[in-house]
């Protein structure tokens, strides 16, 4: 990707952005919120007009593929998505397979096939019959993720997929992703607002901050506190639990509670399991204190 340009209703959304996404490998787009992470997806998907520079795919610019070419290489799913009522969970999954059909043909024997790893894969495949609409928010994410699958590129592009998802599903499709990844050797480029995800299931990251990218490479090299609570504009610490560092911004509730766990332990930002209890413990009461408080006003 060298020197793109993007301007949307007059207003320039990414300026003069190089950067590379590495075959085979996972690149996570990060940075605050309206820095540009969904546009650079549209324009990879050749969603959104690019007004200066160019994307190579396959040693090709991207807007000389033609759209079905395009839709072999890869497939998005995009932050929002509407359903049409009364389409079936089966019949979603289907338009994944449209790139590889003729106009009106039957499903084949791979179609079919291929829709129905996408299901498992995605764990939808008990909704098959179901219409979308009767789903939960967090059933009908996993079964656009189907569809995304079902069209069996190379590369997968997802805007933050974990958004819809309790915490357990959250878990459950970053390590789809990671299957897809290494198991079938898919490139995925996403986009995840839970730096701490991004970390465990990324290979790469390309920061961006008002439409310019402010660091790309390693995720670990990328993702520093000082450059996080820099860019997000929040003070933000390093905390090791169980022998994994994670990125902990540090609310005021929190501050004043890891102060005193400091103070008791005399370490610096290192919990584990046990001295983590306390902590829990110790805000936990404070919480209560402070909604009693609260209703004693
Ligand atoms: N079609 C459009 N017309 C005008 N401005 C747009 C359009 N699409 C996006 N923008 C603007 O471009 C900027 C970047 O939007 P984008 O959705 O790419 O950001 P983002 O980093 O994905 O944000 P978020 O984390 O909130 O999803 C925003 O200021 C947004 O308002």
């Amino acid at each position: 990707m060298n020197k793109l340009t993007c301007r949307l209703g007059g207003k320039l959304i990414l300026d003069n952005i190089s950067c590379e996404f590495q075959e085979g490998k996972v690149t996570a787009l990060i940075g605050p919120n309206g820095s540009g992470k969904s546009t650079l997806l549209k324009l990879i998907a050749g969603l959104e007009k690019i007004n200066t520079g160019e994307i190579q795919l396959s040693g090709k610019g991207i807007t000389q593929y033609s759209r079905a070419d395009l839709a072999l290489k890869l497939a998005m799913l995009p932050q929002r998505h509407s359903t049409p009522v009364g389409l079936t969970v089966a019949d979603l999954v289907e338009f994944g397979r449209h790139p590889h059909r003729r106009w009106f043909a039957p499903l084949t024997k791979k179609d079919k096939e291929k829709m129905h790893w996408a299901m498992q894969e995605a764990g939808v495949l008990e909704f098959a019959d179901l219409a979308i609409e009767t789903l939960s928010g967090g059933e009908a994410q996993r079964c656009w993720l189907a569809m995304v699958l079902a069209q069996d590129t190379d590369i997968v592009l997802l805007d933050e997929p974990t958004s819809w998802l309790d915490i357990g599903h959250q878990v459950e499709l970053l390590h789809i992703v990671k299957r897809l990844n290494e198991q079938y050797g898919k490139t995925i480029i996403w986009v995840l607002h839970d730096l701490n995800h991004a970390q465990e299931f990324s290979h790469h990251a390309i920061m961006l901050e008002k439409g310019k990218v402010v660091a790309s490479g390693d995720i670990d090299l990328v993702l520093t506190a000082e450059r996080v609570s820099q860019v997000y504009n929040t003070s933000v610490t390093r905390v090791e639990v169980e022998g994994q560092t994670l990125l902990w911004p540090r609310t005021n509730a929190v501050k004043l509670n890891a102060a005193k766990f400091i103070a008791n332990t005399e370490s610096s930002t290192n919990i584990d399991s046990t001295t983590n209890t306390k902590l829990n413990a110790k805000t936990e009461s404070n919480a209560k204190t402070e909604s009693n408080a609260k209703r004693k006003d």
